[in-house]
């Protein structure tokens, strides 16, 4: 196995567990699981690219992700989709955008302490080269 292999090696743990911290906080319950299409029979017509936790989890398995910032930035889709599909006054919509803006806002926040900033300036070289 090449050198970068490990690197990859280490950053799918690393982003299993961010993962996991993630899905645990039930704060983020609604964002665990893909949006139940039969229970939100419209959410395709809006939401052209669903994501959400567990599909996170898989990608990471499957080596989707060769840097942080990729598994970041399917983090900020969850959040733009809850924006998007619940946009009203309402206080159920404000209160999913509240809960999507604080998964963005601790994602960010757990990887920015707990990741080695070299070491995702590393990842996001062999990104750049696959
Ligand atoms: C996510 C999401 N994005 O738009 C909307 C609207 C939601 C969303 C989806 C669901 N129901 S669900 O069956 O798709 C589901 C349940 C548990 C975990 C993950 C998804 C419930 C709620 C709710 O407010 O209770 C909100």
């Amino acid at each position: 196995k090449r050198k970068e292999d490990y690197k990859l090696r280490e950053l799918r743990i690393f982003l299993r567990d961010i993962c996991r911290k993630l899905a645990s906080n039930r704060r983020f319950y609604k964002f665990t699981k893909p949006v139940d299409l039969e229970e939100v029979t419209d959410y395709l017509d809006i939401i052209k690219q669903p994501m959400d936790l567990e599909t996170m989890m898989t990608k990471v398995d499957m080596h989707k992700y060769n840097c942080a910032k990729e598994f970041l930035d399917d983090i900020d889709l969850i959040c733009a989709n809850a924006l998007e599909y619940n946009p009203d006054r309402t206080s159920s919509d404000k209160q999913i955008r509240h809960e999507a803006c604080s998964l963005r806002d601790h994602a960010h926040a757990l990887i920015e302490v707990e990741m080695d900033s070299d070491f995702e300036i590393e990842c996001q070289d062999i990104a750049k080269r696959r």
